[in-house]
């Protein structure tokens, strides 16, 4: 069997807060990614995602399990240009262009040669001239991106890549990721999008106060906890602008065909739906729907 690119056991990390208190970041994590997967690590703000980042990058040392990116150490790993990373947080120079902050990365890689690949990759050809002092949080966010492709790695390792980017821009940033899925790049990036999770990743791994609560093909993590939802238009006679006509609806309940109802279609529970149910955690739960639609959960 192939190497795979990450493999994690028993992967714990605590803290001391502040008041003395230990917590609990992670908490017995196991993880195989396979070369050439996309993997959402979803959860909720404080569910231990940078904290298992940053130990499958050798930045952090767990206090109990081992952690192996291509069959050797993390720290042996990123050296050799097989891993890298866009993170949270971390330093761009404000002074440098955008070129020159790539250059200079580069240089530091050995592959000054990959200068002109990156820019173009990241989208970035536009503002290379750019100071990133004067770049927006989502043109810094791209140029992070491009430094990590730097070395050209076999796995990128991405938290929260599109914090600050627009929808287009966001779009785009997917778009290349999933090319450079295609030629068997493998991608993990940390996120507390539902959306991105569902959209992006073939696999997804819900992550909830440090410990995995599901782990499986996206679509598979989403239909077997949510149930099955069914949802239709009403016409358009029982639309209100406070809301549907109350009689109607008793009468849906009563009876669906007969009144008239279209369209009807009958889909998956939404990866929000397994979220909820298994992270109890409701921030994430999108603003209600505008358009006046009926849906009903069944199991
Ligand atoms: N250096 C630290 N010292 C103390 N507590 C920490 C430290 N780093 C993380 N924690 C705690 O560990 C838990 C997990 O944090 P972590 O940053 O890994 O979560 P996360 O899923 O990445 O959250 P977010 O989405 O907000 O980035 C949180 O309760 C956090 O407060």
């Amino acid at each position: 069997m192939n190497t795979p690119a990450i493999r994690a056991t028993g992967l714990r990390k605590t803290f001391r807060a502040g008041d003395g208190s230990t917590v609990v970041a992670v908490d017995d994590v196991d993880l195989t990614i396979a070369a050439g997967e996309i993997v959402a690590f979803l959860g909720p703000n404080g569910a231990g995602k940078t904290t298992t980042v940053d130990m499958l990058l050798g930045l952090t040392r767990p206090d109990a399990g081992t952690v192996e990116v291509y069959g050797v150490e993390p720290g042996a790993a990123v050296r050799a240009g097989r891993v890298s990373a866009v993170m949270q947080t971390g330093g761009l120079l404000p002074d440098f262009t955008v070129e020159e902050t790539v250059r200079a990365i580069a240089a530091t890689h050995g592959r000054s040669d990959r200068v002109a690949a990156v820019i173009e990759r990241a989208a970035l050809s536009e503002i290379a001239d750019r100071r990133v002092q004067a770049c927006s949080g989502g043109e810094q966010q791209r140029l992070k991106f491009a430094l990590a492709l730097v070395p050209d790695p076999d796995l990128v390792i991405l938290d929260e890549p599109t914090a600050g980017m627009d929808v287009a821009t966001r779009q785009h940033f997917w778009d290349t990721m999933r090319a450079d899925a295609a030629q068997g790049r493998t991608i993990v990036f940390a996120t507390h999008y539902l959306a991105e999770a569902d959209e992006f990743a073939e696999r997804t791994v819900l992550i909830a106060r440090g410990r995995i609560v599901a782990d499986g093909p996206t679509a598979d993590v989403r239909a077997s906890f949510g149930g099955r939802t069914v949802s239709f238009r009403p016409p358009d006679d029982v639309v209100r602008p406070d809301g549907l006509d109350p009689a109607w609806l008793a009468r849906v309940e009563q009876a669906l065909t007969p009144l008239g109802v279209t369209g009807v279609e009958v889909s998956s529970a939404s990866l929000e739906a397994a979220f909820l149910a298994l992270t109890g955690d409701a921030s994430l739960a999108d603003p209600a729907p505008t358009t006046p639609e009926l849906t009903g959960a069944t199991r």
